[in-house]
């Protein structure tokens, strides 16, 4: 459905995208994650059409994105990283705006949308809040019903209750077939929607990973309280990776096998368990020790 074959675009500056390759499926959500800087953006302004490739090349539908731009974008819905509104506009204006161009006749996807991320379209879109002005362009992006959806960190500025209306309004459109390519630097986001996510670096995609793989590779910090001391000793004594251990708390390091970590807790009186989820920052730098090379 979406190809990305050796796209490479080197800015005057040195930095850019160097033989960026991968590819979507029909029908499948796909992450792509990295740290500020890392090229996400680049790509997708690339996948767009927006920027001629240095070489390689992008194919959507077997259209080229580059060459045949007016074609593909028939079929995207895009969200851009950050959205250039006109001046002196509502949400409803840059929504009617957007459905001209899509030329948009069914407007029942549309108002759905408004409803269900809660937003008022009749403020003016500079007294908007980052948050509501996301979701003004999430609105643009998929009330067209497009084939391929393509969304450059879309729940930066969202609070946590409008990040799960998202979440469940991407898994409704995946299960309709619909395909993504979503980019984020947030590991939890990415983990409940994507099947598959690439890793991106300082413009150099490290890996493409099943997301089952992705969690696997992610440590969680458990920090227990024990009822009472003894337990505690006994739990630190047991062979699970302990990083911390003083009076009645514990802390134990669980990288993907959690059974043996609960069916040790669940021989003693645990009062409290507080779980810590280790950042994308260190998964990457866990996936660089393991990987030698790229250290
Ligand atoms: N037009 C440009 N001219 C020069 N350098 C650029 C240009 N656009 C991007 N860059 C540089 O290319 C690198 C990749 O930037 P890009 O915006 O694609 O990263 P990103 O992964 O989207 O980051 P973020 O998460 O911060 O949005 C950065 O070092 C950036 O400074």
């Amino acid at each position: 459905m979406l190809q990305v074959h050796n796209l490479t675009k080197t800015f005057k500056n040195g930095k850019g995208i160097f033989n960026v390759t991968f590819s979507i499926k029909k029908g499948e959500v796909f992450g792509f994650l990295g740290p500020n800087g890392a090229g996400k953006s680049t790509t997708i302004r690339h996948i767009m059409g927006f920027m001629k490739p240095d070489t390689g090349f992008i194919k959507i539908n077997d259209l080229d994105t580059w060459k045949d731009q007016g074609e593909v974008q028939k079929y995207i819905g895009y969200l851009p990283g950050e959205i250039a509104f006109i001046e002196g506009m509502t949400g409803k204006g840059f929504l009617d705006f957007m459905a001209d161009m899509q030329k948009l006749k069914d407007f029942s996807k549309r108002n759905q949308l408004i409803e269900r991320l809660q937003f008022d379209i009749n403020t003016p879109i500079r007294k908007m809040s980052k948050g509501m002005k996301q979701k003004v362009g999430i609105v643009a992006a998929f009330m067209h019903d497009p084939e391929v959806i393509i969304l450059d960190e879309p729940t930066s500025g969202l609070d946590p209750l409008m990040q799960k209306v998202f979440i469940e309004i991407v898994l409704e459109e995946k299960a309709k077939g619909k395909t993504f390519l979503m980019s984020s630097h947030s590991f939890p986001e990415i983990e409940r929607t994507c099947d598959r996510a690439a890793i991106i670096k300082d413009g150099v995609v490290i890996t493409v990973k099943d997301i089952h793989e992705l969690q696997s590779m992610q440590r969680k910090l458990f920090e227990i309280t024990f009822e009472n001391s003894s337990d505690a000793e006994a739990f630190a004594n047991s062979n699970l990776p302990i990083e911390f251990h003083e009076k009645n708390r514990v802390r134990v390091a669980i990288q993907g096998n959690f059974d043996q970590f609960l069916q040790e807790t669940a021989k003693y009186h645990v009062r409290n368990i507080d779980v810590f989820s280790q950042s994308l920052e260190e998964i990457f730098m866990n996936y660089y020790d393991r990987t030698g090379a790229l250290k």
